[in-house]
């Protein structure tokens, strides 16, 4: 290890000016067309890690001077109940993004529940519709947490066209939109998971690394390629020696800084700029909705 320290990439700076760009977006078609954008944020159920993530979600939507609409609902909800909600935010017009917070009660079909929002209000990108239009290349909803990760390696590396990249993790939430994604920029995209063998050797092919695997401190400084980008994407709650509680990634952030030329923190990473590209997402759909051009350059 004698890297001279690598760049941290400040998401929650980046995540920030996104959020004031929106906001700009927000107050103009307001005055120009007299439209708010409204999103729709549903939570069944009490996990409370998802509780803080959906009441932060709602502040900032509000922050943006978007209308946020929040639907709690209890854990033993039925299926058919979640699916007629959904049915009636669909036909809402004040709602323009709907997000179903993952995961759902077990007793609920996620697919279904996915399935059953109208693609042009999916804006966490999830609906096969739109990994099917990302997939071939068209427009599409593209799912927060990989934009996030795409906008915060465009600032890092500029053009990502013929970089090796590794990504860990392939769920259809991160690893594989965030596949996608790469490969449209270009990249030569490895996939790997836990039935990977050798993945230290496999990660140290690449130029780019995301790491999504939700395991805290899975990779290793001696995993990098001197000189990688490094996008930590695992938001892991730990128990310090001291008995606190505080959030970590899947990367050794200290042992990986001497050896990545950037890498992002926990917190104050991707989870920063997720938030900031789900807001960026209803504004595109809401000026989709009334005939307007997408604001450029704030989505994929
Ligand atoms: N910052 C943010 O905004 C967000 C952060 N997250 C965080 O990102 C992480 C991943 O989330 P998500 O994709 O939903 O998680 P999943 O549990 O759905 O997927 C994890 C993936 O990592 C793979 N994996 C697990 N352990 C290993 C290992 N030891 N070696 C190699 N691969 C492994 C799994 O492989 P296999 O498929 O073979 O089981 C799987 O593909 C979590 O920490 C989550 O909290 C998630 C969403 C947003
Ligand atoms: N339908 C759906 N869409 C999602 O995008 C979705 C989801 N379900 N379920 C859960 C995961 C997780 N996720 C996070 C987003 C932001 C932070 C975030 O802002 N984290 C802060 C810290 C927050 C804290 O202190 O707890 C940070 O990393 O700095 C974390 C996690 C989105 N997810």
């Amino acid at each position: 290890m004698t890297g001279a320290g690598a760049q941290v990439i400040d998401g929650k700076a980046m995540a920030a000016d996104l959020r004031g760009q929106v906001a700009g977006h927000v107050a103009r078609l307001q005055t120009e067309h007299g439209v708010t954008p409204g999103l729709a944020v549903v939570l069944v159920g009490e996990d409370p890690a998802s509780a803080v993530y959906v009441r932060s979600k709602g502040r900032m939507t509000r922050e943006v001077g978007m209308t946020g609409f929040e639907h709690r609902l209890p854990a033993e909800t039925e299926e058919a109940t979640l699916l007629r909600l959904i049915g009636q935010l669909n036909v809402d017009p004040n709602v323009h993004g709907i997000l179903v917070q993952l995961p759902l009660p077990a007793h609920i079909d996620e697919a279904l529940v996915i399935g059953a929002i109208a693609p042009d209000k999916d804006v966490d990108g999830f609906h096969v519709t739109n990994i099917g239009r990302l997939a071939t290349g068209q427009a599409a909803m593209v799912p927060c947490t990989p934009l996030g990760c795409l906008m915060m390696l465009r600032r890092s590396l500029g053009d990502l066209s013929g970089r090796e990249a590794v990504v860990i993790g392939r769920s259809n939430i991160v690893g594989k939109p965030m596949a996608q994604l790469l490969l449209r920029e270009g990249c030569t995209v490895t996939v790997a998971h836990s039935r990977t063998r050798d993945l230290p050797q496999v990660a140290r092919r690449a130029e780019i690394l995301v790491a999504a695997a939700g395991r805290p401190g899975l990779v290793q400084a001696e995993w990098i390629r001197p000189g990688a980008t490094v996008i930590d994407v695992g938001i892991n709650r730990v128990t310090d020696a001291e008995g606190q509680q505080r959030l970590t990634g899947d990367v050794d952030f200290a042992a990986a800084s001497q050896v990545a030329a950037a890498i992002t923190p926990v917190p104050g990473g991707v989870g920063p700029m997720t938030i900031a590209c789900l807001l960026a997402n209803a504004l595109a759909a809401c000026c989709r909705a009334h005939g307007l051009p997408a604001p450029d350059g704030l989505t994929a």
